[in-house]
C-alpha cells in the first residue's frame, strides 16, 4: 500500500478522465443527434479532470483550490455523468436542485475547513454526496429493462464504486483518517483507485452503451420505410423466407395479403403529393392496429404494401383482409381523404409452396380484385 502514491494516482484518474472525455466528444460529433447524453458525459469528465487536478495540487496552491474547488467539481462532475444518463435514457434532468444540494454541501464543507476544522466531517459529507449519485445512476441504469452487457457492466460499477463510498463512511468512525486526501492511509489509497478505475469502466460503459443505441437505431432504420415506417421490400421478402419454412416444419399455415390502393393516382392529382403522402400514412396507421404483434406489414413500393399473417388458416386472413378493407372503405374521420383498397389472399397449401409461389399467388388475386372492379378482397 505504501507504495501506491495518491497523487500521483489522481494525477492518473485525471489523465485518464480527459482521455475518455475527448473519446465521447469525438462519438457526440459523430452520431446522430438522437442518441443524446455523449456531450454532457464528456463534460462530466472535463470536471472530474479539473476536480481532480486541483486535489491533487494540494500545498501547490491556495487551500480554498485544492479543497472546496475540487469538491464541487468532483460532486458536480459525479453528477452530470448521472444526468448524462437521464438524457441517454429520456428522463429529463433536474440540475437546478442538485446544484443547490452540492453548493449547500460544500459551503458546510467550508465551515469544517476554517470555521471549526475537521477533515473527517468533510470526507463524510462528500463520501455521502457520491454515495446517493452513484447509487442513484446504478439504480437509473436497472430500471431501463433489457440488461446488455454495457448496462450490466455500468450497473456493476456503479453499485461496487456505491459500496465503496458506504465502507469508507464506515472508516472514518473507525480508523484515523489522517488530515487530507492525499495522506498515504489504506482506506485513502483503496478509494483513489477504485474511483479512478470506477470512472474508467463507468466511460468505457458509456461508449458501449452509446454504440449499442446507434445499431438498434440503424437496424430500425435499415428495416423501416421512411415514409410510412412499414418493414421494407427487403425484410419482408426475408421474412417471408423464414416464416414459411417455420410454418412447413411445425405444420402451421402462413398467410399473405398483396393489397394496394385504389385509384392512388387520382389521390395525388385531385390534392398533392403531400396529401397522397398523408394517405399512405393513414393507411399504415389503419392496418397497423387490425394486425396482431406477430403480423408483419410491409411495403412493396408506391401504393402497394403486403401483410405477413403467421400461423392463420385461409379462412382468419380473409377476415383480417375483409377488415382492412371495410376500415378503408368506411373511414371514422370524414375529414380525411378516403381511398379504397383492393386485397389479394392467399396461404401455402402445398408443402412445395415457396416464396414466389405464394406472392405469385396473391399478386394475381390482386389482379382480379381489380379488375373487378377494386375495393374488393380476392382469395388466390
Ligand atoms: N404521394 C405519393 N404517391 C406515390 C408514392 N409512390 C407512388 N406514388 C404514386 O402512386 C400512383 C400509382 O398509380 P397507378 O400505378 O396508376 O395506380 P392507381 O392510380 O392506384 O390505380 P389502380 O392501382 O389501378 O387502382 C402514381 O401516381 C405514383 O406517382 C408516394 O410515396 N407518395
Amino acid at each position: 500500500m505504501d507504495t501506491i502514491d495518491p497523487r500521483t494516482t489522481l494525477v492518473l484518474i485525471s489523465t485518464m478522465s480527459g482521455l475518455m472525455a475527448l473519446v465521447l466528444y469525438a462519438l457526440k460529433r459523430s452520431y446522430p443527434p438522437s442518441i443524446r447524453g455523449l456531450g454532457q458525459w464528456s463534460k462530466a469528465l472535463l470536471f472530474v479532470v479539473v476536480g481532480g487536478a486541483f486535489a491533487a495540487s494540494r500545498g501547490k496552491l491556495p487551500e480554498l483550490f485544492t479543497t472546496a474547488v475540487p469538491n464541487f467539481l468532483l460532486c458536480w462532475g459525479v453528477y452530470r455523468l448521472y444526468s448524462g444518463s437521464q438524457s441517454f435514457f429520456g428522463v429529463r434532468p433536474r440540475p437546478r436542485p442538485w446544484l443547490a444540494f452540492i453548493g449547500g454541501v460544500v459551503l458546510v464543507t467550508m465551515w469544517f475547513t476554517w470555521g471549526s476544522p475537521n477533515y473527517p466531517m468533510r470526507l463524510r459529507m462528500v463520501t455521502v454526496v457520491f454515495g446517493i449519485l452513484f447509487g442513484l445512476h446504478a439504480w437509473l441504469i436497472y430500471r431501463q429493462g433489457t440488461l446488455t452487457f454495457a448496462r450490466m457492466l455500468a450497473i456493476g460499477t456503479l453499485a461496487f464504486i456505491t459500496l465503496i463510498q458506504v465502507a469508507r463512511l464506515i472508516t472514518t468512525f473507525v480508523f484515523p483518517m489522517g488530515s487530507d486526501v492525499l495522506d498515504p492511509t489504506p482506506q485513502h489509497i483503496i478509494f483513489i483507485v477504485s474511483f479512478s478505475f470506477s470512472i474508467l469502466l463507468l466511460s468505457i460503459s458509456t461508449v458501449l452503451m452509446a454504440g449499442d443505441s446507434l445499431r438498434v437505431e440503424l437496424e430500425y432504420l435499415a428495416t423501416r420505410d421512411s415514409l410510412t415506417n412499414a418493414l421494407t421490400r427487403r425484410y419482408i421478402d426475408e421474412a417471408c423466407d423464414h416464416e414459411l419454412a417455420r410454418s412447413q416444419r411445425n405444420e402451421k399455415p402462413l398467410a399473405l395479403l398483396m393489397m394496394d390502393l385504389d385509384h392512388f393516382k387520382r389521390v395525388n392529382d385531385t390534392y398533392g403529393h403531400q396529401a397522397g403522402d398523408a394517405v399512405l400514412v393513414d393507411f399504415v396507421k389503419t392496418v397497423r392496429a387490425l394486425l396482431r404483434s406477430k403480423d408483419l406489414l410491409g411495403r412493396f413500393g408506391g401504393e402497394e404494401f403486403v401483410v405477413l399473417l403467421p400461423e392463420t388458416p385461409l379462412d382468419d386472413a380473409l377476415v383480417v383482409a375483409e377488415r382492412i378493407r371495410a376500415a378503408c372503405a368506411n373511414p371514422p374521420d370524414s375529414t380525411k381523404i378516403a381511398c379504397t383498397v383492393s386485397i389479394g389472399v392467399t396461404a401455402n397449401a402445398a408443402s412445395s409452396d415457396t416464396v414466389d409461389t405464394l406472392m405469385a399467388r396473391a399478386d394475381a388475386a390482386l389482379y382480379r380484385a381489380k379488375s373487378k372492379g377494386r375495393n374488393q378482397v380476392v382469395i388466390g
